[in-house]
């Protein structure tokens, strides 16, 4: 067990007391990585604090384990498998890039051969995938896809039938593409609504509604059984997790979107935080910085939740996304050996969009009994076309809750008294393009990865999805052993 009394026993110092004292504060927690400003320097990390990290990261091997995940060992020991997402931007085994770089090639001339009208005019692409096969192409799509007219794009997650009739309704059966797209090419809503949207090609007179599919997955010998011509499937590795396939094929809707040239350097922007986690030492070191300071809320404020809010209606869906990332990865109770942790892990991950939030949640935020660490994203660039006045306003509001979060005010009246010293990180952005976005995603992913190593569990796998879904299939084939209150709501939902 790693020792993690130095960190436990640091002294507790209100920020404002922090900055008061040390006048290179600023300076020290702030960094500049691939157009991304990054400031810890509103959170509690001290040279104090992140001297003790790092001694926390020698003992747990923290430099040993990156360059194992970087180097193609099996790092996700529970399912004996290498982790490979950083090989499909270039970093990463050479076997692994290599294969990698085939992939995108065959997906690139895929590209090319619908751009020219290889299967027919397509003018909508309908891409069913769920979980990390839809989260991440839905975020790219959100962000930067916004002035493409290139093609109409909708990502279907959800087996309720009323996600796919809104596409329906809007999309035309004889210049849609089906996009399929699942890792293992056996999960239940995917496959459902995979069905579906073949029985409305079918339906409405498409000759051949098979030959319209794309197949996105590293099962391929299930996506041709299913039907998926050989020549039509998209492949990629095992070792790319689900929720870190977004730069494998599973990017293909935001590539056919946004065009090769900017999915490519969606790439090369996480392939340099990918060089930057590697290499930079670990006091200025992105991913490390962010995870020392989630694991001192987790860990010694006992902080049980973390707030990222998007100052910026592009970055809308990160929210979510993160929520799969990081909760997905590191929400586990067990170590690599399978020990109980004994401690906290993954802080539930929730957040939104500013200015909205300022007006909805943030109360609590300000005067709420609950520490939650609040993560400020914003662009410096407008990404609109209105008087600058709104971007000004959106911006300024994202600076000032921070400071008023960290300052707090005193009043007579204790309803009116905001305690402060409440922490806040803030991520600035220079633009909001698909460099800068695959950077950022990047940092997330690793940081991820730091939290884990440190917390000595396994990041990379998720067992816990399986009994809910082994139970909904027993329940779906009218069988399971229920217990009462589950079976009187399957009886009264006429489901019985
Ligand atoms: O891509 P698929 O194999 O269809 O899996 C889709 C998703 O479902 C699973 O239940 C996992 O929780 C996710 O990690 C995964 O991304």
């Amino acid at each position: 067990m790693a020792d993690w009394s130095r960190i436990e026993a640091l002294p507790a110092e209100r920020l404002e007391t922090l900055f008061a004292n040390d006048s290179g504060r600023l300076a020290r927690l702030s960094l500049d990585v691939a157009g991304i400003h990054f400031d810890w320097s509103k959170t509690h990390l001290t040279p104090d604090a992140v001297a003790a990290f790092e001694a926390l990261a020698r003992e747990t091997d923290l430099a040993g384990r990156r360059e194992a995940m970087f180097g193609g060992s099996h790092v996700n020991v529970t399912e004996d498998r290498p982790v490979e997402h950083t090989a499909e931007r270039g970093e990463g085994k050479a076997e692994s890039v290599s294969r990698a770089a085939s992939y995108h090639a065959r997906m690139r001339a895929v590209i090319d051969a619908i751009e020219a009208d290889a299967f027919g005019p397509i003018r909508h692409v309908l891409h069913v995938g769920i979980g990390g096969s839809a989260l991440g192409p839905h975020l790219l799509i959100d962000a930067l896809g916004r002035d493409s007219d290139r093609y109409d794009v909708a990502i279907v997650s959800n087996v309720d039938g009323m996600a796919l009739d809104d596409v329906f309704d809007r999309f035309d059966p004889a210049t849609t593409l089906l996009v399929v797209a699942s890792k293992t090419f056996t999960t239940t809503e995917t496959m459902m609504n995979a069905e579906s949207v073949i029985a409305w090609m079918s339906g409405a007179g498409v000759e051949d509604p098979y030959g319209r599919v794309i197949a996105l997955t590293a099962s391929p010998e299930k996506a041709i059984d299913w039907g998926v011509d050989e020549t039509r499937i998209l492949p990629f590795s095992e070792g790319v997790g689900g929720r870190y396939s977004l730069w494998s094929s599973i990017g293909f809707p935001a590539a056919i979107k946004l065009g090769w040239e900017q999915f490519q350097e969606l790439l090369d922007g996480a392939a340099e935080m990918d060089r930057h986690f590697r290499l930079a030492a670990l006091h200025e070191n992105a991913p490390a910085l962010a995870a020392f300071a989630d694991l001192y809320y987790t860990q010694v404020r006992h902080a049980e939740t973390r707030a990222p809010f998007a100052y910026d209606e592009r970055l809308r869906l990160l929210p979510s996304y993160l929520q799969q990332l990081e909760m997905e990865s590191n929400g586990k109770g067990v170590t690599v050996d399978g020990q109980p942790v004994g401690r906290p892990t993954a802080a539930i991950t929730w957040g939104g969009v500013g200015t909205d939030a300022q007006h909805a949640v943030f109360q609590l935020l300000h005067q709420g009994t609950h520490l939650v660490p609040v993560e400020f994203l914003a662009v410096i660039e407008a990404g609109d076309t209105l008087p600058a006045e709104h971007h000004r306003q959106l911006l300024l509001n994202a600076f000032a809750q921070g400071a008023a979060l960290m300052k707090g005010k005193q009043a007579e009246d204790p309803a009116r008294s905001y305690p402060g010293d409440r922490p806040s990180s803030t991520l600035l952005l220079e633009r909001l393009d698909a460099r800068t976005l695959g950077a950022l995603i990047a940092f997330y992913e690793h940081r991820v990865f730091v939290n884990g190593v440190l917390l000595g569990i396994n990041s990379f796998d998720q067992f816990g999805v399986e009994l809910g879904k082994e139970m909904a299939k027993a329940a779906a084939q009218g069988g399971g052993d229920f217990d009462p209150s589950t079976n009187d709501l399957i009886a009264r939902a006429g489901l019985a």
